[in-house]
């Protein structure tokens, strides 16, 4: 069927570089595989090059040197309809017509398999996506309407009517209250197919990721186990902040608690 889902996808990055159109080197010597059905953080401070990143992974940017590959294809190679049915992307700039309704919001993700898949696929996948973020009987319900909460998750719906692989999130959390960026996250952590999120709350990326990549002045500082990358060494050199890992008693699940160090004026 033109709208199944595909196996969850593998990324690979090799020897990336990117520069600016002037020449400012954004990302350097930057090598990253992503496994099948892997959950990835980005985490970085503020122009350390997330997005840039997340950009060459769904072809909006092109490297200046080395390769972005998807189950060993070269990115640059498929073509631009196939690579939107194989990656869909949930931005932080998104600003959908508050007037479409969810229903139609959601058929945007359907649009790259127009030419292939039948009204009744459309619909099928449509409704699934809904049931899957827990917006079924909302459909009618202009964007509008919607709250913010609401609004993220139409967006993880609109993405996985696309039936992707590969599901790119810049900052998903971004407006939401606490327990809902735990909802959402552990929503995007269920999908079965390969996600990179950009994370800004750093005590999101162990509830939610297998790996996280550490970038710092568009290098890969660290890459590994949260737990493991995001040592206290590397969260003081890259972030100024202390880190402390912790056991939830309750539930015998590790966190990290990230403090501002007594000499953070010294920063
Ligand atoms: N097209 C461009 N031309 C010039 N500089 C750029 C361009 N795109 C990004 N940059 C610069 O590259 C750096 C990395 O930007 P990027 O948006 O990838 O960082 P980021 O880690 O996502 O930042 P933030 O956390 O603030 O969103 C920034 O200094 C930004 O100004």
């Amino acid at each position: 069927m033109s709208s199944s889902p595909l196996a969850p996808g593998r990324i690979d990055l090799a020897g990336i570089d990117f520069c600016a159109r002037d020449g400012r080197g954004i990302l350097q010597g930057l090598d990253l595989a992503i496994e099948p059905g892997e959950r990835l953080a980005v985490v970085g401070p503020n122009g350390a090059g997330k997005t840039s990143l997340l950009r060459l992974v769904f072809a909006r940017l092109q490297p200046t040197r080395g390769r972005v590959s998807i189950d060993g294809r070269d990115l640059q190679a498929i073509a631009p309809l196939e690579r939107a049915r194989r990656i869909a992307v949930v931005g932080q700039s998104d600003l959908p017509d508050g007037r479409l309704t969810l229903t139609d919001y959601i058929g945007l993700g359907r649009i790259p398999h127009r030419a292939r898949a039948t009204a009744r696929e459309d619909r099928a996948a449509a409704g699934d996506a809904m049931a899957l973020v827990g917006l079924s009987g909302l459909e009618s319900r202009r964007l509008d309407s919607l709250s913010g909460g609401e609004r993220q998750r139409a967006g993880i719906a609109r993405a996985m009517a696309q039936r992707p692989s590969i599901l790119v999130l810049d900052e998903p959390t971004n407006h939401l209250d606490p327990r809902a960026r735990a909802d959402m996250l552990a929503l995007a952590r269920g999908l079965g197919i390969t996600v990179v999120a950009v994370l800004h709350d750093l005590a999101l990326v162990s509830p939610f990721a297998d790996r996280v990549a550490v970038l710092s002045a568009g290098r890969l500082v660290a890459h590994g186990p949260p737990m493991q990358a995001l040592s206290a060494e590397t969260v003081r050199a890259v972030f100024a902040m202390d880190c402390f890992p912790f056991t939830n008693p309750a539930t015998g699940r590790s966190l990290l608690v990230f403090d501002t160090p007594p000499d953070a004026s010294s920063r």
